[in-house]
């Protein structure tokens, strides 16, 4: 004779919470892409991984549109980090999904967590390993372009800094946000003046749109979660 199950205590009533952004309606092709940039944007804003791969991804943009590169390179790197936030955001939506399914411990969902984490951890360390491997392959380049690399650092890394508070979380005035978003845009425009990559260029523009609305919809869900009063 089988044994009882061994009594668990049933789990305690969900609070609500409200939606962690406001679910826009529609069906047509516009209220598609609408939902994919909510889910973008949602991933930025609570993926720590995710932030870290948007700041790696600048520094990836910062390279590219800095040294002449060849188009297979330009490829190669650009679709490493596309795989990368492809994998973070899949990642995401699986952690979604086993939280949905159990909110208590579970071997099953630990092993599924790990695994999908595993996918992105792979495909970081191979873009690092494609990066520098590329880097150096092309060092001849590399050692010739002294003047356009001090450059780069130069307007790249305080673009690279406004990114960060972008999408950092700490709670911090609204002037900052808006401080960084006019200092990153400067920075980027004169960024693409001298850019050798316009494909890389259009690339780091995305990435700070990208962190500048993580930045706005971070506030809205601040002020949302905030007491009324
Ligand atoms: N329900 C669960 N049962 C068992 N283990 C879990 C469960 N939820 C999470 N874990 C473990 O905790 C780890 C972190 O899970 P969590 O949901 O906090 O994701 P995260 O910190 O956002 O992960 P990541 O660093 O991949 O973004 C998982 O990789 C898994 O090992």
């Amino acid at each position: 004779m089988s044994s009882p199950a061994p009594y668990s205590p049933p789990p305690p009533p969900e609070t609500p919470r409200p939606p962690a952004y406001a679910s826009r309606g529609g069906t047509g092709v516009l209220a598609s892409f609408r939902h994919a940039w909510d889910g973008l944007i949602h991933t930025a804003v609570h993926q720590r991984n995710m932030r870290v791969h948007l700041v790696s991804a600048v520094l990836v943009g910062l390279v590219g549109s800095g040294i002449p590169l060849g188009v297979a390179e330009k490829v190669i790197l650009i679709f490493c980090v596309l795989l990368i936030f492809f994998a973070e955001i899949l990642n995401s939506a699986l952690e979604h999904l086993v939280d949905l399914a159990t909110r208590h411990f579970d071997e099953k969902a630990r092993l599924t967590k790990d695994a999908a984490a595993a996918g992105v951890l792979v495909l970081a360390i191979g873009t690092v390993v494609i990066f520098v491997s590329i880097l150096v392959n092309n060092w001849e380049t590399v050692a010739e372009s002294g003047p356009q690399i001090a450059r780069q650092v130069a307007l790249g890394l305080p673009l690279t800094g406004c990114v960060t508070l972008l999408v950092l979380p700490h709670r911090r005035a609204r002037w900052m946000d808006v401080s960084a978003v006019v200092v990153g845009a400067l920075l980027l425009g004169a960024l693409a003046a001298y850019s050798v990559s316009s494909v890389f260029t259009a690339v780091n523009a995305g990435l700070f749109i990208l962190a500048a609305s993580a930045a706005r919809q971070r506030r809205r869900e601040q002020a949302a979660a905030r007491p009324p009063g």
